[in-house]
């Protein structure tokens, strides 16, 4: 069944799969007494050699056999339901318990494993009810007790399946946090990514030509960057990354949005922003870049300035329109010395 290598692949599995060995355990002690109560030191005794069986994949699980885990489980589920049935009857609900088999087959294994793994399960409860259409329970207890038996494994399954079903959905929404934190994120700076970046600036522009609020558009350039690579090397330049993410991000307000457009080129979106605010927001970031202490950051004796190129979204334009703006304003502070702000020209 490939179950090794599923411990690298799938770790929070492996680590329900612990805890439900325990819980399984837990029950069965408690069946162990449950049984003594209602007068059947056989089914009782069972569960001596069921909670040893779980101890077993326990600690099979603990230190990564999860094969003999597996193996143990299967076989404690299997024979434990199958006994309870033969002994006490298929009313007695023991046979519940291997449907909690279903979703763990289909997170375990691969698809055609699953595939068998589910078709011999089914095969097993229907050869099970099967049999007991034709025989008689060979241990039979009183009827109150079956009853007190058959609630207890109702309540158990319900509570289990409870329990996975909120486990399991807590892996998927986690997954999905991740995945999409991934698809929006530059991981360097934490800032979007330029592809989230653009999607955000669209929707700032459908807002735009909704409301008429302007939009105001920097983009911000670190100048000779490569420098800074050259002489402290590339580590030293990722640093410098992040902190200028730091300086813009502490500089600006919550609703703007801040992304890295390029290696070491950063695009921002002022939402209810104009040109003249957007100059004093970006001129605000050039200050906050002579005041950090940037040998701190890099360990060398440097400083680090930034180049900024300033736009307003116009009536009637699209996205890029207003970017190249702010880049050819970005180009002249360049030319112009940089560590400059430009605003776009008319
Ligand atoms: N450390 C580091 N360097 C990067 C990253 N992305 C791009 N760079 C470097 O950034 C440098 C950009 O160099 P240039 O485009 O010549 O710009 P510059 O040296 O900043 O000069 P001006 O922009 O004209 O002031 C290149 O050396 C790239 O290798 C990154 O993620 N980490």
């Amino acid at each position: 069944m490939n179950y090794e290598p599923e411990r690298e692949r799938r770790p929070q599995f492996w680590r329900l799969a612990m805890r439900c060995a325990q819980i399984a355990g837990t029950v069965d002690v408690i069946f162990f007494f449950l049984f003594h109560a209602l007068g059947s030191p056989v089914l009782a005794w069972i569960n001596v050699v069921s909670v040893a069986m779980y101890a077993g994949a326990y600690y099979a699980l603990k230190y990564h056999k999860n094969k003999i885990a597996v193996v143990l489980i299967w076989a404690e589920v299997l024979g434990h339901a199958g006994l309870g049935t033969v002994l006490i009857g298929w009313e007695s609900g023991f046979h519940y318990y291997l449907l909690m088999f279903i979703p763990a087959i289909c997170v375990s294994a691969s698809r055609r494993w699953a595939v068998y793994a589910l078709l011999t399960l089914w095969g097993y409860y229907v050869a099970l009810d099967a049999l007991m259409w034709y025989i008689e329970p060979l241990q039979p207890i009183p009827q109150t007790a079956l009853n007190i038996v058959h609630l207890f494994n109702l309540s158990v399954v319900f509570a289990m399946f409870s329990y996975l079903a909120s486990y399991y959905l807590s892996m998927v929404v986690s997954a999905q946090r991740k995945l999409r934190e991934m698809a929006t994120t530059d991981s360097l700076t934490g800032l979007f990514n330029r592809r989230h970046m653009t999607y955000l600036a669209e929707k700032e522009v459908s807002r735009f030509r909704r409301s008429g609020h302007p939009v105001g558009f920097l983009l911000l350039d670190v100048d000779h960057f490569k420098s800074i690579n050259d002489a402290f090397g590339h580590e030293a330049g990722d640093r410098v990354l992040g902190c200028v993410a730091d300086v813009i991000r502490e500089e600006l307000r919550a609703q703007d949005l801040i992304g890295r457009w390029g290696g070491e080129e950063f695009l921002v979106i002022l939402p209810d922003t104009n040109a003249d605010k957007a100059q004093a927001s970006a001129e605000r970031i050039r200050k906050a870049f002579l005041a950090r202490d940037w040998r701190a950051v890099i360990g060398g004796d440097i400083d680090v300035t930034i180049s900024i190129g300033v736009s307003e979204l116009r009536t009637g334009e699209d996205l890029s329109a207003a970017v190249s703006r702010a880049d050819e304003a970005l180009y002249r502070g360049k030319t112009g010395g940089r560590n400059r702000v430009e605003l776009e020209t008319i």
